[in-house]
């Protein structure tokens, strides 16, 4: 995959990453300069909630499809600014809330004092039917190993077919970030919101690509030797075009 198969709003090129590279942005970003998880984390909710009141037609509901990791956590975020502003939201979980930990937990832990409806696969046989209003996808992100399994593999089903709207935070859940390829179900998302850097997979996926900021330094990138010529320019979102270059 080229490394400049994405185009900023100024023509120029922008570096995609591998979900390995990705990962070592952030661990020299929590490591070195100590921009930790949950300040990220707060940057890609908000950039999420952005793209969905921009993509939300009507009043459709939205549901936020969230699993255990920084996906979910992001996902999480995002379900918070909508509810601030009014819009129906509810959450649901590939598993028990019991079962969710780390910064995604204090996510949801903020929820649930907000009385925003919370649900989940094993308690609710009824998902598929809910599904059909506009859909945030952040079950898994480039942290996928395999195909989809258990309830997430479930979800990921039911929404393709349901939904009137989807926009995945990151990734489509299902899609390997580094290679594009769905080695199970995948989700066919209207929009992806990616974080940071486009990941190289993304080049393979339909629907529109917003690049979304995390505030991260390009000192980080210096330091991984990641060649990074800030496209954001004053912006803190971008609409990306893929070239054909592969
Ligand atoms: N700078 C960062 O690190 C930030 C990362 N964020 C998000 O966090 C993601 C990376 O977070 P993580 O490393 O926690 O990983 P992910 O959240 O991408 O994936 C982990 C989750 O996916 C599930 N999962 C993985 N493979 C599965 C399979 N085959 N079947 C079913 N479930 C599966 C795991 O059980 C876990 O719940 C990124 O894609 C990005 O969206 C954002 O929250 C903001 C900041
Ligand atoms: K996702």
């Amino acid at each position: 995959m080229d490394a400049s198969a994405f185009v900023a709003p100024d023509d120029r090129p922008v570096t995609a990453v591998t979900a390995a590279e990705m990962r070592a942005v952030d661990r020299v970003a929590v490591e070195d300069i100590g921009l930790d998880l949950p300040r990220m984390m707060e940057h890609a909710g908000r950039g999420l909630a952005d793209a969905v009141l921009a993509a939300r037609p009507a009043d459709l509901p939205v549901t936020v499809l969230a699993g255990n990791g920084g996906n979910g956590g992001g996902g999480l975020a995002c379900a918070r600014h909508l509810a601030n502003r009014d819009h129906p939201v509810r959450v649901v979980l590939d598993r028990a809330p019991t079962e969710v930990d780390g910064v995604t937990a204090e996510q949801l832990r903020i929820l649930k004092a907000m009385d925003v409806p919370i649900e989940w696969v094993d308690a609710d046989a009824d998902i598929d039917a809910a599904l059909d209003g506009l859909v945030v996808d952040a079950l898994i992100g480039y942290g996928l190993t395999g195909a989809p399994r258990g309830a997430a593999a479930e979800l990921i089903e039911a929404v393709d077919g349901a939904a009137e709207t989807i926009v995945s935070l990151d990734v489509p859940s299902g899609t390997n970030a580094t290679t594009g390829e769905a080695p199970g179900v995948a989700v066919e998302p209207d929009r992806t919101v990616t974080l940071a850097l486009p990941k190289t997979g993304l080049a393979a996926v339909g629907g529109d690509l917003l690049l979304v900021d995390l505030s991260i330094p390009a000192m980080v990138y210096d330091r991984l030797d990641i060649e990074y010529d800030n496209p954001f320019g004053d912006e803190f979102a971008v609409p990306l075009s893929r070239t054909d270059a592969e």
